[in-house]
Protein backbone atom coordinates (compact mmCIF):
# COMPACT_ATOMS: atom_id res chain seq x y z
CA UNK A 1 0.00 0.00 0.00
CA UNK A 2 1.60 3.23 -1.15
CA UNK A 3 1.38 6.64 0.30
CA UNK A 4 -1.76 8.32 -1.39
CA UNK A 5 -1.46 12.40 -2.17
CA UNK A 6 -3.63 14.19 0.24
CA UNK A 7 -7.35 14.23 -0.28
CA UNK A 8 -9.57 17.16 -0.66
CA UNK A 9 -11.04 15.95 2.92
CA UNK A 10 -7.62 16.43 4.75
CA UNK A 11 -7.04 17.90 7.98
CA UNK A 12 -5.27 21.53 5.98
CA UNK A 13 -2.83 22.53 8.70
CA UNK A 14 -0.60 20.41 11.12
CA UNK A 15 -2.06 22.22 13.91
CA UNK A 16 -5.48 21.50 13.30
CA UNK A 17 -4.46 17.58 12.04
CA UNK A 18 -6.32 15.30 14.51
CA UNK A 19 -4.02 12.89 16.54
CA UNK A 20 -4.47 8.92 16.07
CA UNK A 21 -2.95 6.54 18.55
CA UNK A 22 -2.03 3.18 16.63
CA UNK A 23 -2.15 0.09 18.89
CA UNK A 24 -0.55 -3.04 17.44
CA UNK A 25 2.21 -5.34 18.22
CA UNK A 26 2.96 -5.88 14.44
CA UNK A 27 5.42 -3.51 13.20
CA UNK A 28 3.84 -4.01 9.28
CA UNK A 29 0.48 -3.14 10.66
CA UNK A 30 1.59 0.14 12.45
CA UNK A 31 3.78 1.10 9.69
CA UNK A 32 0.78 0.74 6.51
CA UNK A 33 -1.78 2.56 9.04
CA UNK A 34 0.49 5.27 9.82
CA UNK A 35 1.31 5.84 6.19
CA UNK A 36 -2.17 5.42 4.93
CA UNK A 37 -3.11 8.25 7.97
CA UNK A 38 -0.14 10.20 7.70
CA UNK A 39 -1.21 10.80 3.33
CA UNK A 40 -4.48 12.29 4.42
CA UNK A 41 -2.84 14.53 6.58
CA UNK A 42 -3.50 13.30 10.12
CA UNK A 43 -1.33 13.13 12.68
CA UNK A 44 -0.11 9.54 14.15
CA UNK A 45 1.49 7.94 17.04
CA UNK A 46 1.72 4.80 17.92
CA UNK A 47 2.25 2.29 20.41
CA UNK A 48 2.88 -1.60 20.51
CA UNK A 49 1.37 -2.89 23.52
CA UNK A 50 -1.86 -1.75 25.75
CA UNK A 51 0.51 -1.36 28.52
CA UNK A 52 2.29 1.75 25.94
CA UNK A 53 -0.83 3.10 25.09
CA UNK A 54 -2.25 3.83 28.48
CA UNK A 55 1.58 5.63 29.21
CA UNK A 56 0.81 7.37 26.27
CA UNK A 57 -2.54 8.68 26.73
CA UNK A 58 -1.89 9.72 30.41
CA UNK A 59 1.48 11.32 28.94
CA UNK A 60 -0.78 14.88 28.57
CA UNK A 61 0.67 16.27 25.15
CA UNK A 62 -1.32 16.61 22.12
CA UNK A 63 -4.33 14.89 22.67
CA UNK A 64 -5.59 11.73 21.13
CA UNK A 65 -8.42 12.47 19.55
CA UNK A 66 -8.93 8.59 18.19
CA UNK A 67 -7.59 5.33 19.05
CA UNK A 68 -6.74 2.22 16.48
CA UNK A 69 -6.19 -1.06 18.61
CA UNK A 70 -5.61 -4.50 17.61
CA UNK A 71 -7.88 -6.63 19.77
CA UNK A 72 -5.01 -9.29 19.84
CA UNK A 73 -2.12 -7.84 21.41
CA UNK A 74 0.32 -9.57 23.96
CA UNK A 75 0.14 -8.74 27.21
CA UNK A 76 -3.02 -6.47 28.10
CA UNK A 77 -5.55 -7.51 25.33
CA UNK A 78 -7.67 -5.00 22.91
CA UNK A 79 -10.52 -5.49 25.21
CA UNK A 80 -8.73 -5.16 28.31
CA UNK A 81 -7.40 -1.35 27.52
CA UNK A 82 -10.51 -0.75 25.83
CA UNK A 83 -12.32 -0.95 29.21
CA UNK A 84 -9.61 0.74 30.55
CA UNK A 85 -9.99 3.60 28.05
CA UNK A 86 -13.25 3.61 29.15
CA UNK A 87 -12.67 3.89 33.29
CA UNK A 88 -11.05 6.52 32.75
CA UNK A 89 -12.68 9.78 33.51
CA UNK A 90 -10.27 11.59 30.99
CA UNK A 91 -10.12 8.97 27.93
CA UNK A 92 -13.93 7.98 29.09
CA UNK A 93 -14.88 9.39 25.50
CA UNK A 94 -11.69 8.89 23.39
CA UNK A 95 -13.34 7.16 19.87
CA UNK A 96 -12.06 4.00 19.78
CA UNK A 97 -11.57 1.52 16.69
CA UNK A 98 -10.34 -2.11 17.01
CA UNK A 99 -8.64 -4.22 14.48
CA UNK A 100 -9.91 -8.02 13.98
CA UNK A 101 -8.35 -11.11 12.66
CA UNK A 102 -10.98 -13.29 11.22
CA UNK A 103 -10.16 -15.19 14.39
CA UNK A 104 -11.83 -12.58 16.46
CA UNK A 105 -15.18 -11.39 15.10
CA UNK A 106 -16.50 -12.43 18.10
CA UNK A 107 -14.45 -10.46 20.29
CA UNK A 108 -14.81 -7.28 17.95
CA UNK A 109 -18.82 -7.81 18.54
CA UNK A 110 -17.85 -7.54 21.91
CA UNK A 111 -15.32 -4.70 21.79
CA UNK A 112 -18.73 -3.06 19.88
CA UNK A 113 -20.71 -3.05 22.85
CA UNK A 114 -17.72 -1.83 25.50
CA UNK A 115 -17.97 1.18 23.08
CA UNK A 116 -15.56 0.40 20.01
CA UNK A 117 -17.35 2.55 17.27
CA UNK A 118 -16.62 0.25 14.70
CA UNK A 119 -13.78 -2.14 13.56
CA UNK A 120 -11.47 -3.14 10.54
CA UNK A 121 -10.85 -6.73 9.63
CA UNK A 122 -7.65 -7.70 8.74
CA UNK A 123 -6.27 -7.60 5.92
CA UNK A 124 -6.77 -3.97 6.07
CA UNK A 125 -8.82 -2.09 3.38
CA UNK A 126 -6.79 1.29 2.77
CA UNK A 127 -10.77 3.18 1.76
CA UNK A 128 -12.31 1.40 4.54
CA UNK A 129 -9.42 2.72 7.14
CA UNK A 130 -10.23 5.96 5.63
CA UNK A 131 -13.74 6.29 5.61
CA UNK A 132 -14.40 4.74 9.01
CA UNK A 133 -11.63 7.17 10.52
CA UNK A 134 -13.62 9.99 9.22
CA UNK A 135 -16.76 8.61 9.95
CA UNK A 136 -15.52 7.98 13.68
CA UNK A 137 -13.91 12.02 14.12
CA UNK A 138 -17.48 13.43 12.81
CA UNK A 139 -19.39 11.48 15.33
CA UNK A 140 -17.11 11.55 17.99
CA UNK A 141 -17.24 15.77 17.24
CA UNK A 142 -20.79 15.73 16.80
CA UNK A 143 -20.90 14.16 20.48
CA UNK A 144 -18.61 16.07 21.95
CA UNK A 145 -20.18 19.55 21.12
CA UNK A 146 -23.75 17.91 22.21
CA UNK A 147 -22.15 17.08 25.32
CA UNK A 148 -21.04 20.93 25.69
CA UNK A 149 -24.38 22.57 25.24
CA UNK A 150 -25.77 19.70 27.18
CA UNK A 151 -23.25 20.75 30.16
CA UNK A 152 -23.90 24.30 29.31
CA UNK A 153 -27.76 24.43 29.94
CA UNK A 154 -27.23 21.95 32.86
CA UNK A 155 -25.13 24.60 34.64
CA UNK A 156 -27.64 27.23 34.00
CA UNK A 157 -30.85 25.68 34.85
CA UNK A 158 -29.57 22.29 36.62
CA UNK A 159 -31.81 20.67 34.21
CA UNK A 160 -31.43 18.22 31.82
CA UNK A 161 -33.35 18.38 28.67
CA UNK A 162 -32.10 19.09 24.93
CA UNK A 163 -35.57 18.47 23.02
CA UNK A 164 -38.38 21.22 21.78
CA UNK A 165 -40.55 20.64 24.96
CA UNK A 166 -37.56 21.58 27.42
CA UNK A 167 -35.86 24.77 25.14
CA UNK A 168 -39.53 26.08 25.61
CA UNK A 169 -39.51 25.63 29.23
CA UNK A 170 -35.95 27.34 29.45
CA UNK A 171 -36.74 30.36 26.83
CA UNK A 172 -40.06 30.46 29.47
CA UNK A 173 -37.27 30.60 32.77
CA UNK A 174 -35.44 33.41 31.22
CA UNK A 175 -37.76 35.52 30.17
CA UNK A 176 -39.79 35.53 33.61
CA UNK A 177 -36.77 35.09 36.09
CA UNK A 178 -35.85 38.69 36.42
CA UNK A 179 -39.06 39.96 36.61
CA UNK A 180 -41.12 39.98 40.18
CA UNK A 181 -43.68 38.02 38.48
CA UNK A 182 -45.18 35.44 40.23
CA UNK A 183 -45.38 32.29 38.76
CA UNK A 184 -47.35 29.06 38.80
CA UNK A 185 -45.64 25.88 38.23
CA UNK A 186 -47.98 22.90 36.96
CA UNK A 187 -47.21 19.46 36.03
CA UNK A 188 -47.79 15.59 36.78
CA UNK A 189 -45.45 14.53 39.99
CA UNK A 190 -41.71 14.36 39.41
CA UNK A 191 -41.67 16.21 36.21
CA UNK A 192 -39.43 19.21 37.81
CA UNK A 193 -41.23 21.87 39.24
CA UNK A 194 -39.10 22.02 42.26
CA UNK A 195 -36.18 22.41 39.69
CA UNK A 196 -38.02 25.06 37.72
CA UNK A 197 -38.33 27.33 40.85
CA UNK A 198 -35.00 26.55 41.99
CA UNK A 199 -33.84 28.11 38.36
CA UNK A 200 -36.23 30.36 38.40
CA UNK A 201 -34.63 31.75 42.22
CA UNK A 202 -31.02 31.29 40.37
CA UNK A 203 -31.18 33.64 37.28
CA UNK A 204 -33.22 36.25 39.14
CA UNK A 205 -31.86 39.32 40.72
CA UNK A 206 -32.76 37.80 44.28
CA UNK A 207 -30.23 34.97 43.50
CA UNK A 208 -27.99 35.80 46.93
CA UNK A 209 -30.63 36.10 48.96
CA UNK A 210 -33.22 33.06 50.54
CA UNK A 211 -35.27 30.68 48.44
CA UNK A 212 -37.17 29.21 50.77
CA UNK A 213 -39.50 25.85 50.10
CA UNK A 214 -43.07 25.39 52.06
CA UNK A 215 -44.83 22.14 51.41
CA UNK A 216 -48.27 23.07 51.58
CA UNK A 217 -49.68 19.67 51.91
CA UNK A 218 -47.35 18.65 54.64
CA UNK A 219 -48.14 20.62 56.95
CA UNK A 220 -51.43 20.52 59.30
CA UNK A 221 -53.91 22.62 58.67
CA UNK A 222 -54.31 24.43 61.88
CA UNK A 223 -50.10 24.88 62.06
CA UNK A 224 -49.75 26.66 58.80
CA UNK A 225 -50.78 30.29 59.63
CA UNK A 226 -48.10 30.03 61.87
CA UNK A 227 -45.57 28.00 59.66
CA UNK A 228 -46.43 31.15 56.98
CA UNK A 229 -46.58 34.24 59.42
CA UNK A 230 -44.60 33.29 62.46
CA UNK A 231 -46.06 33.39 65.93
CA UNK A 232 -45.27 35.44 69.74
CA UNK A 233 -44.48 33.48 72.05
CA UNK A 234 -47.54 32.59 74.18
CA UNK A 235 -49.94 32.78 70.64
CA UNK A 236 -51.21 29.66 71.34
CA UNK A 237 -50.62 26.52 73.22
CA UNK A 238 -47.62 24.96 72.18
CA UNK A 239 -46.02 28.58 71.04
CA UNK A 240 -43.14 28.21 73.52
CA UNK A 241 -40.81 31.46 72.15
CA UNK A 242 -40.98 33.61 69.17
CA UNK A 243 -40.74 32.37 66.02
CA UNK A 244 -40.30 33.83 62.55
CA UNK A 245 -42.37 32.91 59.70
CA UNK A 246 -41.42 31.94 56.36
CA UNK A 247 -42.89 34.43 54.47
CA UNK A 248 -40.07 36.89 56.84
CA UNK A 249 -37.65 33.95 56.52
CA UNK A 250 -37.71 34.64 52.25
CA UNK A 251 -37.84 38.56 53.11
CA UNK A 252 -35.70 39.89 49.54
CA UNK A 253 -35.81 36.38 47.93
CA UNK A 254 -38.18 33.71 46.69
CA UNK A 255 -41.09 31.90 48.86
CA UNK A 256 -41.54 28.19 47.07
CA UNK A 257 -45.44 27.21 47.77
CA UNK A 258 -45.14 23.63 47.12
CA UNK A 259 -48.53 21.49 46.52
CA UNK A 260 -50.55 24.65 46.66
CA UNK A 261 -53.84 22.86 45.52
CA UNK A 262 -53.25 21.62 48.94
CA UNK A 263 -53.94 24.13 50.64
CA UNK A 264 -57.08 25.10 52.77
CA UNK A 265 -59.10 28.06 51.84
CA UNK A 266 -58.45 30.10 55.39
CA UNK A 267 -55.00 29.71 54.89
CA UNK A 268 -55.45 30.89 51.25
CA UNK A 269 -57.60 33.66 52.62
CA UNK A 270 -54.14 34.94 54.42
CA UNK A 271 -51.83 33.97 51.81
CA UNK A 272 -53.90 36.49 49.16
CA UNK A 273 -53.70 39.17 51.63
CA UNK A 274 -50.01 39.20 52.34
CA UNK A 275 -49.12 39.15 48.47
CA UNK A 276 -51.86 41.81 47.83
CA UNK A 277 -50.56 44.20 50.84
CA UNK A 278 -46.86 43.03 50.81
CA UNK A 279 -47.63 42.66 54.79
CA UNK A 280 -47.99 40.00 56.95
CA UNK A 281 -48.28 39.71 61.07
CA UNK A 282 -47.36 36.86 63.48
CA UNK A 283 -50.05 35.04 64.76
CA UNK A 284 -50.72 36.91 68.68
CA UNK A 285 -49.18 40.00 67.30
CA UNK A 286 -50.77 43.59 66.11
CA UNK A 287 -47.53 44.63 64.70
CA UNK A 288 -47.45 44.47 60.65
CA UNK A 289 -44.29 43.56 58.92
CA UNK A 290 -43.61 44.30 55.72
CA UNK A 291 -41.81 42.34 53.75
CA UNK A 292 -40.44 41.90 50.12
CA UNK A 293 -40.94 38.30 48.65
CA UNK A 294 -41.41 36.79 45.58
CA UNK A 295 -44.01 34.14 45.64
CA UNK A 296 -43.58 30.84 43.40
CA UNK A 297 -45.92 28.42 43.33
CA UNK A 298 -46.86 24.67 42.08
CA UNK A 299 -49.07 21.56 41.56
CA UNK A 300 -49.55 18.76 40.11
CA UNK A 301 -54.02 19.72 40.15
CA UNK A 302 -55.93 20.96 38.16
CA UNK A 303 -56.63 24.34 39.77
CA UNK A 304 -58.63 25.90 37.34
CA UNK A 305 -60.74 22.73 38.02
CA UNK A 306 -60.21 23.25 41.55
CA UNK A 307 -61.72 26.75 41.61
CA UNK A 308 -64.52 25.68 39.49
CA UNK A 309 -65.34 22.95 42.38
CA UNK A 310 -65.14 25.53 45.30
CA UNK A 311 -61.96 24.20 46.75
CA UNK A 312 -59.03 26.97 45.45
CA UNK A 313 -59.93 31.07 45.38
CA UNK A 314 -60.27 32.36 42.06
CA UNK A 315 -58.50 35.29 43.04
CA UNK A 316 -55.43 33.21 44.39
CA UNK A 317 -55.06 31.81 41.53
CA UNK A 318 -55.38 34.76 39.14
CA UNK A 319 -52.90 36.45 41.76
CA UNK A 320 -50.17 33.51 41.49
CA UNK A 321 -50.62 32.92 37.80
CA UNK A 322 -49.69 35.82 36.51
CA UNK A 323 -47.18 33.65 34.63
CA UNK A 324 -48.32 30.10 34.27
CA UNK A 325 -45.44 27.15 33.57
CA UNK A 326 -46.21 23.74 32.43
CA UNK A 327 -43.09 20.93 32.74
CA UNK A 328 -44.36 18.36 30.19
CA UNK A 329 -44.20 14.89 31.29
CA UNK A 330 -41.57 12.47 30.35
CA UNK A 331 -43.59 10.55 27.69
CA UNK A 332 -44.20 13.79 25.61
CA UNK A 333 -40.19 13.99 25.21
CA UNK A 334 -38.63 11.13 24.73
CA UNK A 335 -35.65 12.42 22.86
CA UNK A 336 -34.37 13.53 26.75
CA UNK A 337 -34.42 10.16 27.93
CA UNK A 338 -31.29 9.32 27.12
CA UNK A 339 -29.30 12.30 27.71
CA UNK A 340 -30.92 11.92 31.38
CA UNK A 341 -30.12 7.97 31.55
CA UNK A 342 -26.86 8.77 31.06
CA UNK A 343 -26.61 11.51 33.19
CA UNK A 344 -28.20 9.52 36.24
CA UNK A 345 -25.80 6.62 35.71
CA UNK A 346 -22.96 8.56 35.82
CA UNK A 347 -23.74 11.04 38.61
CA UNK A 348 -24.87 7.94 41.29
CA UNK A 349 -21.47 6.01 40.12
CA UNK A 350 -19.81 9.07 41.05
CA UNK A 351 -21.66 10.04 43.95
CA UNK A 352 -21.49 6.24 45.00
CA UNK A 353 -17.77 5.22 44.60
CA UNK A 354 -18.85 2.97 41.83
CA UNK A 355 -17.22 2.38 38.93
CA UNK A 356 -18.78 3.50 35.94
CA UNK A 357 -21.06 1.58 34.28
CA UNK A 358 -21.56 1.68 29.88
CA UNK A 359 -25.26 1.19 28.45
CA UNK A 360 -26.30 -1.50 26.49
CA UNK A 361 -28.37 0.33 23.91
CA UNK A 362 -31.38 -2.27 24.79
CA UNK A 363 -31.77 -0.59 27.71
CA UNK A 364 -32.34 2.71 26.47
CA UNK A 365 -35.16 1.38 23.82
CA UNK A 366 -36.61 -0.46 26.43
CA UNK A 367 -37.38 2.30 28.79
CA UNK A 368 -38.40 4.49 25.61
CA UNK A 369 -40.83 2.16 25.67
CA UNK A 370 -42.22 2.93 28.78
CA UNK A 371 -45.41 5.21 29.88
CA UNK A 372 -43.24 7.17 33.08
CA UNK A 373 -46.32 7.99 34.70
CA UNK A 374 -43.49 8.73 37.58
CA UNK A 375 -41.99 11.17 34.92
CA UNK A 376 -37.83 11.83 35.70
CA UNK A 377 -38.20 10.92 39.90
CA UNK A 378 -39.35 7.26 38.24
CA UNK A 379 -36.47 7.13 35.69
CA UNK A 380 -34.09 7.96 37.83
CA UNK A 381 -34.79 5.21 40.55
CA UNK A 382 -34.88 3.18 38.20
CA UNK A 383 -31.56 3.99 36.94
CA UNK A 384 -30.02 4.22 40.24
CA UNK A 385 -31.00 0.74 41.09
CA UNK A 386 -30.15 -0.99 37.83
CA UNK A 387 -26.66 0.89 39.10
CA UNK A 388 -26.68 -0.83 41.70
CA UNK A 389 -27.71 -4.24 40.15
CA UNK A 390 -25.34 -4.24 37.36
CA UNK A 391 -21.90 -5.55 36.61
CA UNK A 392 -19.88 -2.73 34.08
CA UNK A 393 -22.55 -2.84 31.85
CA UNK A 394 -26.13 -2.29 32.22
CA UNK A 395 -27.84 -4.37 30.62
CA UNK A 396 -32.41 -5.60 30.51
CA UNK A 397 -31.91 -7.64 33.33
CA UNK A 398 -31.18 -5.14 35.66
CA UNK A 399 -34.31 -3.04 35.04
CA UNK A 400 -36.84 -3.88 37.49
CA UNK A 401 -40.30 -4.98 36.11
CA UNK A 402 -42.52 -2.04 34.53
CA UNK A 403 -44.92 -1.62 37.32
CA UNK A 404 -47.71 0.06 35.00
CA UNK A 405 -47.18 -2.62 32.26
CA UNK A 406 -47.90 -5.95 33.96
CA UNK A 407 -49.63 -8.41 30.71
CA UNK A 408 -50.91 -11.16 33.33
CA UNK A 409 -53.54 -8.66 34.50
CA UNK A 410 -54.98 -8.02 31.09
CA UNK A 411 -55.16 -11.61 30.41
CA UNK A 412 -58.17 -13.19 30.96
CA UNK A 413 -59.79 -10.57 28.60
CA UNK A 414 -57.10 -11.17 25.84
CA UNK A 415 -56.93 -15.18 26.46
CA UNK A 416 -60.62 -15.26 26.15
CA UNK A 417 -60.66 -13.67 22.74
CA UNK A 418 -57.36 -14.98 21.75
CA UNK A 419 -58.07 -17.05 18.46
CA UNK A 420 -54.74 -18.18 17.44
CA UNK A 421 -53.82 -19.18 21.23
CA UNK A 422 -54.07 -22.79 22.43
CA UNK A 423 -57.58 -24.19 23.30
CA UNK A 424 -57.96 -25.88 26.10
CA UNK A 425 -60.22 -28.00 24.89
CA UNK A 426 -58.16 -29.93 22.80
CA UNK A 427 -55.12 -30.01 23.98
CA UNK A 428 -55.09 -33.40 25.92
CA UNK A 429 -51.01 -33.52 26.62
CA UNK A 430 -49.82 -32.86 30.20
CA UNK A 431 -46.54 -31.22 30.84
CA UNK A 432 -44.79 -33.88 32.33
CA UNK A 433 -45.89 -35.98 28.90
CA UNK A 434 -44.16 -33.22 26.86
CA UNK A 435 -40.99 -32.40 29.21
CA UNK A 436 -40.64 -36.91 29.40
CA UNK A 437 -41.31 -36.62 25.25
CA UNK A 438 -44.11 -39.20 25.99
CA UNK A 439 -46.16 -37.75 23.17
CA UNK A 440 -49.03 -40.26 23.37
CA UNK A 441 -52.67 -38.90 23.30
CA UNK A 442 -54.81 -38.84 26.55
CA UNK A 443 -58.57 -37.96 26.51
CA UNK A 444 -60.24 -38.67 23.32
CA UNK A 445 -57.41 -40.29 22.15
CA UNK A 446 -56.72 -37.44 18.99
CA UNK A 447 -53.20 -36.86 18.22
CA UNK A 448 -52.06 -33.49 18.94
CA UNK A 449 -51.09 -31.16 15.49
CA UNK A 450 -47.55 -30.28 15.67
CA UNK A 451 -48.43 -26.63 16.00
CA UNK A 452 -50.57 -27.48 19.59
CA UNK A 453 -47.86 -29.94 20.81
CA UNK A 454 -45.30 -27.13 19.68
CA UNK A 455 -47.31 -24.44 21.68
CA UNK A 456 -47.86 -26.55 24.57
CA UNK A 457 -44.23 -27.15 24.99
CA UNK A 458 -43.44 -23.42 24.17
CA UNK A 459 -46.02 -22.30 27.37
CA UNK A 460 -44.61 -25.02 29.56
CA UNK A 461 -40.93 -23.58 29.24
CA UNK A 462 -42.10 -20.00 29.42
CA UNK A 463 -44.13 -20.83 32.83
CA UNK A 464 -41.25 -22.74 33.97
CA UNK A 465 -38.61 -20.09 33.08
CA UNK A 466 -41.31 -16.91 34.33
CA UNK A 467 -41.74 -19.05 37.62
CA UNK A 468 -38.22 -19.57 38.14
CA UNK A 469 -37.14 -15.92 37.64
CA UNK A 470 -39.99 -14.81 39.88
CA UNK A 471 -41.93 -13.58 37.22
CA UNK A 472 -40.00 -11.09 36.49
CA UNK A 473 -40.54 -10.42 32.33
CA UNK A 474 -37.05 -8.38 31.65
CA UNK A 475 -34.83 -11.45 32.95
CA UNK A 476 -36.95 -14.26 31.88
CA UNK A 477 -36.96 -12.64 28.17
CA UNK A 478 -33.07 -12.32 28.61
CA UNK A 479 -33.38 -15.93 29.59
CA UNK A 480 -35.64 -17.25 26.21
CA UNK A 481 -33.26 -15.23 24.01
CA UNK A 482 -36.21 -13.01 22.84
CA UNK A 483 -37.79 -9.26 22.95
CA UNK A 484 -39.86 -8.38 26.03
CA UNK A 485 -42.34 -7.35 23.61
CA UNK A 486 -42.68 -10.47 22.01
CA UNK A 487 -43.16 -12.58 25.63
CA UNK A 488 -45.50 -9.86 26.47
CA UNK A 489 -47.37 -11.23 23.67
CA UNK A 490 -46.87 -14.94 24.19
CA UNK A 491 -48.00 -14.65 27.74
CA UNK A 492 -51.06 -13.16 26.47
CA UNK A 493 -52.04 -15.20 23.87
CA UNK A 494 -51.05 -18.51 25.79
CA UNK A 495 -53.54 -16.83 28.94
CA UNK A 496 -50.17 -17.22 31.43
CA UNK A 497 -51.26 -16.62 34.81
CA UNK A 498 -48.41 -15.34 37.66
CA UNK A 499 -48.01 -17.74 39.85
CA UNK A 500 -49.31 -20.34 37.61
CA UNK A 501 -47.08 -23.92 37.91
CA UNK A 502 -45.76 -23.06 41.08
N1 LIG B 1 -35.05 17.92 33.61
C1 LIG B 1 -34.51 17.29 34.64
N2 LIG B 1 -33.19 17.06 34.66
C2 LIG B 1 -32.61 16.39 35.69
N3 LIG B 1 -33.28 15.92 36.74
C3 LIG B 1 -34.60 16.14 36.79
C4 LIG B 1 -35.28 16.83 35.75
N4 LIG B 1 -36.59 16.89 36.08
C5 LIG B 1 -36.72 16.28 37.25
N5 LIG B 1 -35.53 15.82 37.70
C6 LIG B 1 -35.29 15.05 38.93
O1 LIG B 1 -36.47 14.31 39.19
C7 LIG B 1 -36.83 14.36 40.57
C8 LIG B 1 -38.18 15.05 40.74
O2 LIG B 1 -38.07 16.45 40.41
P1 LIG B 1 -38.94 17.56 41.16
O3 LIG B 1 -39.02 17.27 42.62
O4 LIG B 1 -38.44 18.88 40.74
O5 LIG B 1 -40.36 17.25 40.50
P2 LIG B 1 -41.77 17.84 40.90
O6 LIG B 1 -42.49 18.06 39.62
O7 LIG B 1 -41.58 19.02 41.80
O8 LIG B 1 -42.42 16.62 41.69
P3 LIG B 1 -43.66 16.63 42.72
O9 LIG B 1 -44.87 17.18 42.00
O10 LIG B 1 -43.85 15.18 43.05
O11 LIG B 1 -43.24 17.46 43.89
C9 LIG B 1 -35.70 15.09 41.25
O12 LIG B 1 -34.75 14.14 41.70
C10 LIG B 1 -35.10 15.94 40.16
O13 LIG B 1 -33.75 16.22 40.41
Amino acid sequence: MSAPPASSQAPSDEAAAPTILVVDDERNIRRTLDMVLRGEGFHVVEAASGEDALKLLSHGGTPVELAIVDLMLPGMNGLDLLDRIRQDDTTRDLPVIVISGHATVHDAVKAIKLGAGDFFEKPLNRERILVGVRNALKTSRLAREVRNLLAEVHARYEMIGQGPAMQRLFKEIDRVAPTKASVLITGESGTGKELVSRAIHRLSPRADAPFVKVNCAAIPRELIESELFGHEKGAFTGALSRKRGLFEQAHGGTLFLDEIGDMDLAAQAKVLRALQSGEIGRVGSEHVLHVDVRVLAATNKDLARQVAAGNFREDLYFRLAVFPIKTPPLRERTEDLRPLIDAFLSAFCKENGLKQRRIDPEVYTALERRRWPGNVRELKNVIERAAILSGDVVTIADLPEDPHESPFEEDAAASESASDGPSEERITLTDEAVESGRHTPVGDGKRLTLREFRDRAERGYIVEVLSGLDWNISRAAVVLGIERTNLHKKIRSYGIKRGEGA
